[in-house]
């Protein structure tokens, strides 16, 4: 079946909805952990669901590298060989390509580059990365496109943005249209709003069954970005989900949703949650930090998480972050997406009840600054 969106109800700009792949419902707005190379780190499959998951993201990058598509595609494909059967979106390789291979050579046709795993040399083109994304099997695939870094001058912008354009077409017409996957366009254009508007016309013509807002959480800041948000959302479709990448801490998802969001996905909860970070209703709190050590307090009162529930202490949490105790990290990465997957449900629950104003009015009353 092609992929459907439901949109059930608007409150203001922010939208409830949901997403129909063929591997299952995505609730809308989502938030989509990372499962960069086949596993969300530290988590079980199972555990990933139990915080509210309904989807999450792997890199084509990672996988090309190792253990290879075609090795995965042989294993029965990434929802077999990951053991995570719900639906998979998965990036294009372009951005990662960017910020973490070394040696890279751009052209029109695509880019060649080394390996940060062993240095061996490769290739990614739209084709080459819809031919990957095949292989790996996942339900919503992305264009491959061009993510320049910012500060970039208003030239630089438009040229990267122009090829991505043209590579977004090549990936339409390499992808095809199967039933049972779906590809989504990615918006460029940086902080401008009409080189964003152009390329939103652009992919419009092309034709996806959902559109990404790319090329921010690049460095920009959260009021840049904010600021791009206020018009980019309205530019693509309104009957297709929009998705905007590598977003981000709690209070730019609340803000994205804000202004038309449906679905995000970043490495914050996960990757933060390995350095002892929990995140909290009422903001971070540093489990490396001293003062824990004799806090008797569960690190958050009434999250149902095995790091809260569970019976553990905030001296507890200090002790193994410290100690680098597996379970440190894996305490910390499952509250942070139980955080998350609460957040989220809160905020369906807000739009649905038409009361998005007022709970985001409690979000930020709640929230002390800093380490907590
Ligand atoms: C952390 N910030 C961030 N910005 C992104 C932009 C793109 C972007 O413009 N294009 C693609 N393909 N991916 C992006 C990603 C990776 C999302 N998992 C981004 N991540
Ligand atoms: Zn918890």
């Amino acid at each position: 079946m092609a992929l459907t969106f439901d949109l059930k109800a608007t409150d203001g700009a922010a939208r409830l909805g949901e997403v129909g792949t063929a591997r299952g419902v995505v609730r809308t707005p989502a938030f989509m952990p990372v499962g960069t190379a086949g596993t969300v780190k530290g988590m079980l499959p199972g555990q990933v669901r139990g915080t509210g998951a309904d989807i999450v993201l792997g890199n084509t990058y990672h996988l090309m590298l190792r253990p290879g598509a075609e090795r995965v595609a042989r294993l029965g494909g990434l929802h077999r060989f990951s053991g995570w059967e719900g639906p998979i979106l998965t990036d294009s390789g372009g951005f990662q390509v960017m910020s973490l291979a070394g040696l890279r050579k751009i052209t029109e046709e695509g880019v060649r580059f080394a390996s940060h795993v062993d240095g061996t040399r490769h290739f990614l083109s739209p084709e080459r990365s819809m031919e990957i994304q095949a292989l790996l099997g996942s339900d919503i695939a992305m264009c491959f496109d061009e993510c320049p870094a910012l500060p970039a001058g208003r030239d630089r912008i438009a040229a990267s943005m122009e090829m991505s354009m043209r590579w977004a077409a090549r990936s339409r017409e390499a992808f095809g249209h199967p039933g049972d996957r779906a590809l989504f366009g990615i918006q460029q254009g940086g902080l401008e709003e009409d080189l964003r508007r152009e390329s939103a016309e652009r992919l419009r013509e092309i034709g996806f069954e959902g559109y990404a807002v790319g090329g921010l959480a690049v460095g920009e800041g959260q009021e840049a970005m904010f600021g791009v948000l206020d018009h980019a959302p309205a530019q693509l479709p309104a009957n297709r989900p929009r998705y905007l990448m590598g977003v981000g801490k709690p209070d730019d998802v609340v803000g994205a949703v804000k202004r038309g969001i449906d679905m995000m996905d970043c490495v914050l909860p996960t990757r933060s949650g390995r350095t002892g970070q929990g995140w909290t209703a009422r903001g971070m709190v540093n489990l490396r930090n001293a003062r824990h050590r004799d806090d008797p307090r569960p690190l958050e009162e009434g999250c149902p998480c095995p790091a809260c529930a569970g019976g553990y202490s905030r001296a507890f949490l200090h002790h193994v972050v410290r100690s680098k105790e597996m379970i440190g990290g894996m305490l910390l990465t499952w509250h942070n997406l139980t955080y998350y997957g609460r957040l989220m449900a809160a905020m369906r629950g807000a739009i649905g009840a038409g009361r998005f104003a007022d709970w985001e009015r409690g979000f930020h009353a709640r929230r002390a600054e800093g380490d907590l």
